[in-house]
């Protein structure tokens, strides 16, 4: 069974012109898939619609099996959808040690502390900043402790945008790993929105190309990987970093 379905899901702000048309997309366990396109295609809306952060304006989200309710975001989260947001939405002002704890929520004293030693095993570099800011550390701790965040919720499915934006590449070559081993050791399945399409294909099983609102375009990551040249000559324009 798949985990994350969408089914005829229009999306988009106005129900009289869907950004997003007709989307039919299934992850499966362990899956990760690679949401390309470019700017403007519906990458974000589509996402933020599974989050429920926006209503649908037609269709179904399924998440393991359980249709999930529309425009309810705790309905998704409860679900076992988790949407890292671009803007990787942390709790500044509190400490890193605070936004992972927060995330962790009500588990017991124990089972919280080896839930946190977990986001550091993922990502020994957070260790040493757990008592600093979250809104004063670097963009690369930023995004790790986001990605913390939502898998300390253990998630079905983890939704994340743009999770590049404003790193380096070598910052988000350490972050990819933490995810493949995630998906394959847990079966989260994953959709991964970034403009860097060369590592998002090292880092996903399949590649799903939205242009103009639509599924333009759907194959493996290798399969896509080996032809880039004609990926960016069809549909991504000279928006993409490949
Ligand atoms: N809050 C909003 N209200 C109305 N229209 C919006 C809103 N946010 C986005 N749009 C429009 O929806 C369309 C799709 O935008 P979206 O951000 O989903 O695309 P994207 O593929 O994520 O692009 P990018 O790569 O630039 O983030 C665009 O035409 C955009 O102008």
């Amino acid at each position: 069974m798949s985990v994350l379905e969408a089914l005829a899901l229009d999306a988009g702000y106005r129900s009289d012109s869907p950004v997003v048309r007709g989307i039919d997309l299934a992850v499966e366990p362990g899956e990760i898939v690679a949401l390309l396109g470019p700017n403007g295609a519906g990458k974000t809306t589509l996402l933020e619609t599974f989050a429920g952060l926006l209503p649908r304006l037609d269709g179904r989200v399924v998440v393991d099996g359980v249709a999930v309710r529309s425009g309810d975001p705790r309905a998704a989260v409860r679900g076992g959808l988790v949407l890292v947001p671009d803007d990787r939405a942390l709790f500044r002002g509190l400490s890193c040690e605070k936004n992972l704890r927060l995330a962790v929520g009500s588990a017991r004293r124990s089972e919280g502390r080896a839930r946190l030693d977990q986001a550091l095993e993922w990502f020994p570099a957070l260790a040493k900043r757990m008592k600093v800011d979250a809104g004063q550390v670097s963009g690369g701790e930023q995004q790790m402790l986001a990605i913390s965040r939502a898998l300390l919720q253990q998630p079905k499915a983890l939704l994340i945008d743009e999770l590049s934006m404003g790193l380096a590449p070598v910052i988000v070559e350490s972050i990819l790993p933490v995810l493949r081993s995630v998906a394959r050791e847990q079966g989260t399945a994953m959709i991964l929105v970034e403009q860097h399409v060369r590592l998002a294909l090292e880092a996903a099983d399949r590649a799903v190309v939205l242009v103009h609102g639509s599924i333009a375009f759907e194959c493996s990551a290798t399969e896509l990987a080996a032809d880039l040249p004609r990926l960016e000559r069809a549909y991504l324009g000279e928006s993409a970093a490949v």
